[in-house]
Order: C-alpha cells, then sequence, then structure tokens
C-alpha cells in the first residue's frame, strides 16, 4: 500500500493534490461488467476503530455522488471540509468506535484519491476522456478487492445514501453472502427514467464545453468547470425541495443586485452559483462523468431475475431509508424496496430538505443507522 500526494499550485483540484490521511490499497487488475480489463487499481480508503480479532465488527460507508472517504474528521491538506456526516463516526457516536472498524473508501471513478479519469494510465498518461465505462458494479468490484486487502471477510454492515445507497445494494445483493446488514438511505433499485433525464443536461454541459476537450484537458490551466457548474446548478435543484427554495429565497433578488431587467440574480441564482464554484474547487469534471454515467447504470434486477428476485435473494438484514421531500430518490422507491421483500425495515426520515435532508437530517439519519446496526 502506497501513498503518493503531491502538491498542485492550482487553487483548483488537480490529480495528484494533497490527499490529507487517506490511506492506499493497491488492489490489482479490475475485469469491468461491459468487458476489458481497468489496470493496476488503487482504492483510497480511511478507517476508525479497531478492527476485532475475528474480523466481525467492520463497517462500510459508502459516498455519494460527489463525497469521499473523509466522512468524519479534521480540515486540513485534501479535506475541504469536516467531513460529509459529521458526527456520526467516533466513540458512543451512531456508528461507535468503541466497538466497530468503519471503512470508506473513494469510490472507483472518483478523484479523492482512488483510480479515476485523472489517473496515469500503463503508459503514464492520465486516462482523460479513454477512461472505461463503469457501472455500480464496478464499483463494488474494486471495494470487494479492498475487503480481502483488508482481511474482511464478512462485514457486520454496509451502509450508503443516494450513490452510495446504490452501491451498498450492490453489495447486499451481487455479494449477499459478505454483508450482514444493509442501510440504503434516499436511494433506489434502479436509476429511474427520471433520474436518467436529470443527468442528461447535466452530462451535455461538460461535454461541450469548449474546455472538455472529449476529456483530455488535463495539461491545460482550462478545465471544463463552466459545464460542470451548470451540471451542478441542475443537479443542486433537484437535491433540494421546491418548498423549501421557496421560503428560503422566494423572489429576492441578491442584495444590491437587480434582476428585473438590470442583469442582477435572484439570491436562489446566486445560491446555485455559490454550489457550482463549490464544487469546480474540488471536484474533477471527468470523474463527475463517470460517476455520472455509472449511476445511470444502476439496477439490481439485470441478470438477476428483476429487482424483486435480487432482493429477496439476500438473506441478511436489509434497512431501507427515505427522506420525505425528495424528489430525485422520491419515498416510493424506497417503499418498493420494503413491498418487494419480506422483512425489509423501513424508516422515514422528516426534512424539509429534500434529498440532501440524507446529508443534512443527521441525528435523524444517526437513529436509522444504529437501528440498521441492531445498536438501537
Ligand atoms: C457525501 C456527499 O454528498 S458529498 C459532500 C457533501 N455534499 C456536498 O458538498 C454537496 C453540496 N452541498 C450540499 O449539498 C449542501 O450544502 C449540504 C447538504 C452539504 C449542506 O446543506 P445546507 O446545510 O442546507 O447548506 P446550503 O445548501 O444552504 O449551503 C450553504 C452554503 O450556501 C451559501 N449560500 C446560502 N445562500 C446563498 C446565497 N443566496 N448566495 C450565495 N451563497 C449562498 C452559504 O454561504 C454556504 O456556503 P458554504 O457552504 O461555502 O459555507
Ligand atoms: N449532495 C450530494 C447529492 C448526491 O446525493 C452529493 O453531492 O453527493
Amino acid at each position: 500500500m502506497t501513498a503518493t500526494p503531491t502538491r498542485s499550485t492550482s487553487a483548483v483540484w488537480r490529480a495528484g493534490d494533497p490527499v490529507g490521511d487517506r490511506l492506499f490499497a493497491a488492489v490489482g487488475d479490475l475485469s469491468l461488467e461491459r468487458g476489458g480489463v481497468l489496470p493496476d487499481v488503487t482504492v483510497a480508503y480511511e478507517t476508525w476503530g479497531t478492527l476485532s480479532p475475528s474480523g466481525d465488527n467492520a463497517v462500510l460507508v459508502e459516498h455519494a455522488l460527489t463525497g469521499d472517504s473523509h466522512v468524519v474528521g479534521e480540515v486540513g491538506p485534501g479535506h475541504a471540509s469536516p467531513g460529509w456526516w459529521p458526527g456520526l463516526i467516533g466513540p458512543g457516536a451512531p456508528l461507535d468506535t468503541n466497538e466497530l472498524f468503519v471503512v470508506a473508501s473513494n469510490v472507483l471513478g472518483g478523484c479523492q484519491g482512488s483510480t479515476g479519469p485523472a489517473s496515469a494510465d500503463p503508459d503514464g498518461r492520465p486516462w482523460g476522456g479513454r477512461f472505461p465505462f463503469i457501472t455500480i458494479r464496478d464499483q463494488v468490484a474494486a471495494e470487494v478487492a479492498l475487503a480481502d486487502a483488508l482481511g474482511i471477510e464478512r462485514w457486520h454492515g454496509v451502509l450508503g445514501g443516494s450513490m452510495g445507497g446504490m452501491r451498498a445494494l450492490e453489495w447486499a445483493t451481487g455479494q449477499a453472502e459478505r454483508v450482514e446488514r444493509t442501510l440504503v438511505l434516499a436511494s433506489t433499485p434502479y436509476a429511474t427514467a427520471d433520474q436518467v433525464a436529470w443527468c442528461l443536461p447535466q452530462l451535455l454541459a461538460i461535454r461541450s464545453d469548449p474546455a472538455y476537450r472529449g476529456g483530455d484537458y488535463y495539461g491545460y490551466e482550462d478545465w471544463p468547470v463552466t459545464g460542470m457548474g451548470i451540471a451542478r446548478r441542475i443537479a443542486h435543484t433537484t437535491y433540494r425541495h421546491e418548498g423549501e427554495l421557496d421560503d428560503r429565497f422566494g423572489r429576492s433578488p441578491r442584495a444590491g443586485e437587480d434582476p428585473l431587467g438590470g442583469g442582477g440574480r435572484y439570491d436562489v441564482e446566486s445560491y446555485l452559483d455559490h454550489h457550482a464554484a463549490k464544487l469546480a474547487r474540488r471536484f474533477d469534471p471527468n470523474s463527475y462523468v463517470v460517476l455520472t454515467e455509472a449511476m445511470n447504470s444502476h439496477d439490481v434486477g439485470r441478470g438477476r431475475g428483476g429487482v424483486a428476485s435480487a432482493l429477496r435473494a439476500y438473506r441478511g438484514a436489509l434497512h431501507v431509508a427515505g427522506v420525505t421531500t425528495d424528489r430525485l430518490y422520491p419515498l416510493r422507491l424506497s417503499e418498493a424496496m420494503v413491498a418487494a421483500r419480506t422483512g425489509t425495515e423501513f424508516s422515514v426520515i422528516e426534512s424539509r430538505f429534500g434529498h440532501d435532508g440524507f446529508l443534512i437530517e443527521t441525528d435523524q439519519v444517526g437513529a436509522v443507522i444504529a437501528r440498521s446496526l441492531g445498536t438501537a
């Protein structure tokens, strides 16, 4: 296992930027679901707590689209935030490190340490636009290799939200014997037509940015952050509830700006601009494309006789939770999983924040995690 962080002087995230206290597992070549082999795969990860001698206390936490392995922790080199689930891992926390060994890895295709489009190909050049098409199943295959490298035969629990929920579900259905308990939060058994539809203008925005250059922009100063910013504005709107946006911003103009013919912005436009700019500082547009297409590939029923049959084959404890105001992964999709498989536990997270409720309502999410792990 090797770590080779180097520093970039750019304000925008670049391949090789500092990677904080992450660890790295070299897991070898990965055969891909749609054919071909991705050579020399590296998986970046962080851990909290101690693996028990029998290895029966390990929990895998799966991040969402633009997340990373830094679930909780300090702000520092490579860490722009105190984690995306602050307070949920630690002594006495829902993911109690007095009892559990918690692992979080950066997803395959991502840009926070694991092999992705910015990684070097066998000739030493960034993959860029030649990075292969990967599926959620390929991402889980990389995590299976990580579990093997860490000596974890069976997870006590695998849990995640949104795209992380897709991977948790893939673990439960594709690696059923290796997962005792599964929690799927604000997610879905398959990418719906609506979800695929929202992704289309996002993908087009990035690919039509002149700076995209077919994905081969790493040697250039200008990256397709305009396109990714448009994608983020579209996506972020779907992550929030329309009532929340209206209550919060209404028709207010941005302070000092005139949107009624004066070329200024509404406050909600300024809010979306802010989130677009923030993502551009920490995320690689190529990863955004690769991960979006992987989400579109998601269907736990593919090749398994359909969703219900795939879910029923899982013998472990499955817990599904949705957010009341989620318009991107609506509650009905969680309910459908519960209806398809007898014995599936169900929780509802009350929130006015929409899909992002799974990141914001940490008290409720913590309670659901404890229930799903049988520690509540
Ligand atoms: C696992 C993962 O999902 S990835 C890691 C975490 N996720 C993300 O970073 C995704 C993008 N962000 C988000 O989705 C959300 O910010 C969350 C879920 C992290 C937090 O949600 P909330 O607490 O409701 O924050 P909110 O959406 O209001 O954003 C707050 C930011 O908007 C800014 N903001 C709020 N209103 C405005 C406005 N009118 N104009 C400009 N900026 C604004 C705030 O200053 C704040 O900035 P900062 O984050 O740089 O400090
Ligand atoms: N805010 C989340 C939404 C996707 O679930 C992210 O950026 O990953």
